[in-house]
């Protein structure tokens, strides 16, 4: 059975509330635990659906698992089976970052094509030029993509742009005993937090925050117990949305350095924010100003946070201009949106927002971000919405409903029965 969401808008948000950790950085990371034969701990991860998953494809690979709360314990005394299964990998992105820890640990690694949010295309060359460009052999059959390598993974990777995924690629396939200069790396904090991660083990990356990476990797990698970075993604969410309902909020547990460009938007808006070292607080102003946006690579405004702020400047007042340079046709929302009233005119890849008081509808969520963007205005919108499609915010936000009840919020959950096909006589 299949869950929507309801929320009946017009609410506005105010609270404290605790910003859990980053999934996209809780996945690598359990990615970069086969690297090591000793066990790794993880606190405060996530309890998400990309999570369990991922958990599916370590168990597959060898790894034993167990929750203690929220902190997750990992342990692959050895690689059992070097293939990914393809049921697994095509549900997200991240798992095709096990073929870089696979190589480096196993020395060869199958890793499918992987799934994740459908935006527009999401090719892997750049993982597969880097794992060349280390000296690892790469082959393709029906999908499946195998690397292997007869010495540690070594060399000089020039990316032909910053990469997250890629950048994580090189720096799982080098950091058990390779060696190597990473040109043009993505600078997102989950690459930091990896690198952070890998040092703790044992490896030595210098320069990380930055666009070149030098990796000196370790002959063998050891146990350890780590906390993840808090989700930015998240974060950006529950900030746009007490912003479109004009609410007030304190973030907890939050790095407001990651947020930046977020911030600066909503300042310019004319919301009040005011940041300490671990949080943020957001007083809507009642006439905000809108802003345009490029989304860009991280430190700019980066294209996850895209999606949630045309939910929040469709539900505000005034003109704004939005294109997304990482994902030009992520605009997945927008049907959705025009079923709310919103008046958006997408031409050329730009995004043209009037932004309008919107009203309730049923509208379906086909990716995480894009649900995300709906749920912010539903809760700005007059009247009662049902958001389809809550596999897809399971994905990336955890108790959602819940979360937003403790601000305020009207909202809950609703079963739905699966529509049956009836043959037509
Ligand atoms: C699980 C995870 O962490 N997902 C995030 C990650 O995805 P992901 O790691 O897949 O995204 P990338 O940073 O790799 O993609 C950035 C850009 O590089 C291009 N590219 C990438 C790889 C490649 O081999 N060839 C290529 O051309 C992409 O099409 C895109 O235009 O970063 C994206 C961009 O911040 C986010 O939207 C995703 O939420
Ligand atoms: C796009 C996302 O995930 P994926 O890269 O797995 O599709 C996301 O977390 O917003």
């Amino acid at each position: 059975m299949e869950q929507a969401m309801w929320v009946r808008g017009g609410t506005p948000l105010s609270g404290e509330l605790r910003v859990y950790p980053a999934k996209n950085s809780a996945l690598k990371l359990m990615a970069a635990s086969l690297l090591t034969a000793d066990p790794v701990t993880l606190l405060e991860v996530p309890r998400l659906r990309d999570v369990d998953v991922m958990l599916e494809l370590l168990s597959h690979l060898g790894t034993r698992y167990a929750w203690e709360g929220r902190t997750l314990h990992l342990h692959t005394p050895e690689i059992t089976n070097t293939v990914a299964p393809y049921e697994l990998v095509n549900k997200m992105r991240a798992s095709f970052n096990l073929l870089g820890a696979l190589v480096a640990r196993a020395g060869e690694g199958t890793v499918p094509l992987p799934g994740g949010c459908a935006f527009g295309p999401r090719p892997v060359d750049q993982h597969l030029k880097a794992l060349r460009a280390l000296g690892a052999e790469v082959s393709e059959d029906s999908g499946y993509f195998t690397a292997r390598r007869g010495r540690p993974l070594s060399g000089r990777v020039v990316f032909d742009m910053p990469t997250l995924g890629g950048t994580e690629q090189a720096l799982l396939a080098t950091a058990l005993g390779g060696e190597a200069t990473l040109i043009l790396t993505a600078q997102e904090p989950e690459i930091e937090d990896l690198c952070y991660f890998l040092n703790a083990m044992g490896a030595d990356i210098r320069g990380v925050g930055s666009s070149i990476l030098q990796v000196k990797g370790a002959p063998r990698l050891g146990g350890v117990t780590y906390r993840v970075i808090p989700d930015r993604i998240e974060a950006a969410t529950f900030l746009l949305a007490a912003a479109a309902t004009r609410g007030s909020i304190t973030l907890t547990d939050v790095e407001p350095l990651h947020l930046d460009a977020l911030l600066d938007k909503l300042a310019q808006a004319g919301h009040r924010i005011e940041v300490g070292p671990d949080w943020i607080r957001l007083e809507a102003t009642p006439d905000p100003k809108p802003f345009n946006i490029e989304a860009r690579e991280y430190p700019g405004f980066v294209t996850d946070m895209q999606p949630l702020a045309v939910g929040y400047l469709a539900a505000a007042q005034g003109n704004a201009l939005v294109s997304d340079r990482i994902y030009p046709d992520r605009f997945t929302n927008v049907p959705e949106l025009l079923r709310m009233g919103a008046d958006l005119t997408l031409k050329d890849r730009v995004l043209s927002v009037n932004g309008k008081k919107l009203h309730g509808a049923t509208v379906k969520a086909t990716d995480i971000r894009a649900g995300g963007g709906l749920v912010i205005a539903a809760l700005a919108a007059e009247g009662e919405s049902r958001i389809e499609g809550m596999q897809y915010l399971e994905r990336g936000y955890e108790q959602l409903p819940e979360r937003l009840r403790s601000l305020g919020a009207h909202v809950g959950l609703v079963t739905e029965e699966p529509v049956l096909a009836v043959a037509a006589d």
